[in-house]
């Protein structure tokens, strides 16, 4: 699958030169898709249900309950929530079992603030790994990053806190200061107790300019917990590995370009990966499932080289 979309981005298409090798293209430095495949694969402009990718306009009934998804989010992740639920999840003692068990977790969840899936988790996965892969065939670490970035959605699952859809999935945004307007359904913060705080009303609020996300309280969900259980049980991954897993649903800053003020030097390289990374994490949804045993012995592999056989959750 070749992905070609959002030009005006700096991973386009223009810059691959190489038509028949497998190797990757570098532009200044940095690795653009393999297309040796011309499978000539165009992002899909239409989602599974006959819309737009991300569009949280849409008067349908799975967006009714997209909608009241991002009320409850926007009203209930707040900065005094956030830091509880870290303290709780920090202590990594739900469960022990490896990635791959993980993953089959996954077939039991199904997420409510998505409008284009509604496949069991772990097909989004392997959409996505296996999207990816064909473009980026040496990146490995790529691969298992796409296989591993929502795993943290077992949060929703009985054994991990059975938490609400709310403290899960969905967008992710700052807390500590001001709720960026390019924040999808924006309105919905106004119930939000962290307005009522001036110190956390301001575009800075508790942060300096340039700080870096690592000092940034973003709302809890799959995104910051499966970065935490990565790091706890000493993945290999690269930084971009991890800060991918971290900031993927951070759509007001690497889609809508708000917040920028808090990276720093690093932050910027890595979101270079998180681009790339999200035209494979969106536009590979489909109906066109993956046969799970035939790449499973590929994936099984990759665990093996960047995680311990068991991890702490
Ligand atoms: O609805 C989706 C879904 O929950 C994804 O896993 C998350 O990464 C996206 O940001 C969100 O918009
Ligand atoms: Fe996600
Ligand atoms: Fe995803």
């Amino acid at each position: 699958m070749t992905i070609l979309v959002d030009s005006g981005s700096q991973f386009e298409d223009k810059n691959v030169h190489s038509e028949d090798t497998n190797e990757l293209v570098l532009d200044g430095g940095f690795p653009v898709p393999n297309h040796a495949s011309q499978n000539g694969f165009l992002a899909p402009e239409i989602n599974s249900f006959g819309h737009s990718f991300r569009n949280y306009d849409e008067e349908s009934e799975r967006q009714k309950g997209v909608d009241e998804f991002y009320r409850l989010q926007h009203i209930n992740q707040t900065y005094d929530f956030v830091n509880k639920m870290r303290e709780e999840y920090k202590k990594f003692n739900k469960a022990e079992m490896s990635i791959w068990e993980c993953c089959e977790l996954l077939n039991e969840v199904v997420d409510e603030s998505d409008p284009d899936l509604d496949e069991p988790q772990i097909q989004h996965l392997l959409q996505s790994a296996e999207a990816i892969r064909k473009d980026y065939p040496n990146e490995d670490w790529l691969h298992l990053t796409a296989l591993i970035h929502d795993l943290g959605k077992i949060l929703l699952l009985p054994k991990f806190g059975a938490l609400p859809q709310w403290a899960v999935v969905g967008d992710t945004f700052p807390l500590g200061c001001a709720f960026d307007e390019s924040n999808v359904l924006h309105k919905y913060f106004k119930d939000n107790l962290d307005t009522k705080c001036p110190a956390y009303s301001t575009k800075n609020g508790i942060y300096t300019e340039g700080c870096g996300l690592d000092n940034v309280t973003m709302s809890w969900g799959h995104d910051d917990y499966m970065y935490w259980v990565a790091k706890e049980n000493g993945t290999t991954l690269p930084p971009a590995g991890l800060f991918i897993i971290r900031y993927h649903s951070f759509y007001p800053l690497h889609r809508e370009g708000a917040y920028t003020h808090l990276m720093n030097e690093e932050d910027r390289e890595n979101l270079k990966w998180l681009h790339v990374f999200n035209k494979y994490d969106l536009y590979s949804k489909s109906k066109v499932l993956i046969d799970v045993e035939e790449v499973k012995p590929y994936y099984l592999s990759l665990i093996e080289k960047y995680f311990p056989a068991k991890l702490r959750w």
